[in-house]
């Protein structure tokens, strides 16, 4: 029997840094949707115990630097399973970009194991285990509007996102979170007000919510690459209704209600950077 778990990209809608912590984390304030914009898992039971990842893309790690790798790992060891596991990823969203991948292919996994192992695992015990591979797998695990605490732990559901067009544009090159987060200078970062964010999305204010999006680590992504900067304001020039780095970045996205301004932005940023994608919003 083979299983097959679809791991959506997600966006933040909103990035707060409080401060940095003693355990050498950041405590944050998030405000995070899923966008139409997948990977695709499937899983197959081997009967040989070890687990093998495939992928279509060439550079991605197969082993223990795979994220689908620890969390299959860490379900043996902690349920016991002797059996094996094939799991093979089709990887659509664009790697190290700020749209989460690594982390909802992780809960992807923890979600397509549980049901090919009949392990009836409880979201607090999925939790427990996505945290050891990356703190936004918890919201990966819900996967729907959320505001985000702690280093990303505490996930409360809010409402689905108004409907509209999202334009997601990844520059060429990666960005590595961990070295963002050391370039924060808590005493320089710009602090967006994520609990009015949140109200605006539970209240289907649009225009509120476009209001109060904004993302702490911007700045410091934006001095390092100055392009993404430049991808915002072509968005906003062709007529996005609002324009913002997801993540630590590079990724940038912009949301707009009508389909046909979508595509004017899809085209006045196509040939400036060549992953560009047009989706919708999920839940
Ligand atoms: C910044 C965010 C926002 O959604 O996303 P991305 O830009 O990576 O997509 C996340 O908080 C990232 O989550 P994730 O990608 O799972 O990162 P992790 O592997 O857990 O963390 C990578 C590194 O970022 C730093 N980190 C992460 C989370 C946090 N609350 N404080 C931190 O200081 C730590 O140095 C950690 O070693
Ligand atoms: N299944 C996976 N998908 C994507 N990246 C992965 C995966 N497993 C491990 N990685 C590694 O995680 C790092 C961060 O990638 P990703 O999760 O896409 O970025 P981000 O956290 O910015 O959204 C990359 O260096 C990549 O090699």
């Amino acid at each position: 029997m083979e299983i097959i778990e679809k791991a959506p990209a997600k966006i933040n809608l909103g990035l707060d840094v409080l401060y940095k912590r003693e355990d050498g984390y950041h405590e944050l304030e998030m405000v995070m949707s899923s966008v139409d914009l997948a990977d695709h898992l499937s899983f197959e039971r081997l009967s040989e115990d070890k687990i093998v990842i495939e992928t279509n893309k060439a550079f991605l790690p197969l082993d223990h630097h795979n994220n689908v790798y620890q969390a299959a790992s860490i379900i043996k060891k902690r349920y016991g399973i002797s059996e094996g596991i094939k799991i093979t990823i089709k990887k659509n969203i664009p790697v190290a970009a700020g749209l989460g991948g690594g982390s909802t292919d992780c809960a992807a996994t923890l979600r397509g194991l549980n049901r090919l192992w009949e392990l009836n695992l409880s979201m607090e015990e999925m939790i427990d285990i996505g945290m050891y591979v990356g703190t936004d797998v918890p919201y990966c695990l819900y996967g729907t509007t959320s505001f985000i605490t702690g280093k990303g732990e505490i996930v409360k559901t809010l409402r689905p996102l108004p409907p509209c067009w999202v334009i997601l544009v990844k520059p060429r090159m990666s960005v590595s979170t961990r070295k963002i987060f050391q370039q924060v200078d808590m005493t320089q970062i710009t602090h967006p007000d994520m609990k009015n964010l949140a109200t605006r999305i539970l209240k289907q204010d649009y225009q509120g919510m476009l209001a109060y999006m904004g993302n702490s680590l911007e700045d410091v992504t934006i001095a390092k690459y100055p392009i993404i900067q430049q991808i915002k304001s072509r968005m906003m020039k062709y007529g996005a209704d609002a324009a913002l780095m997801s993540g630590s970045g590079p990724t940038v996205f912009a949301l707009c209600k009508k389909q046909s301004r979508a595509k004017r932005i899809v085209n006045g940023v196509k040939g400036f950077c060549d992953e560009v994608y047009m989706v919708r919003t999920l839940r």
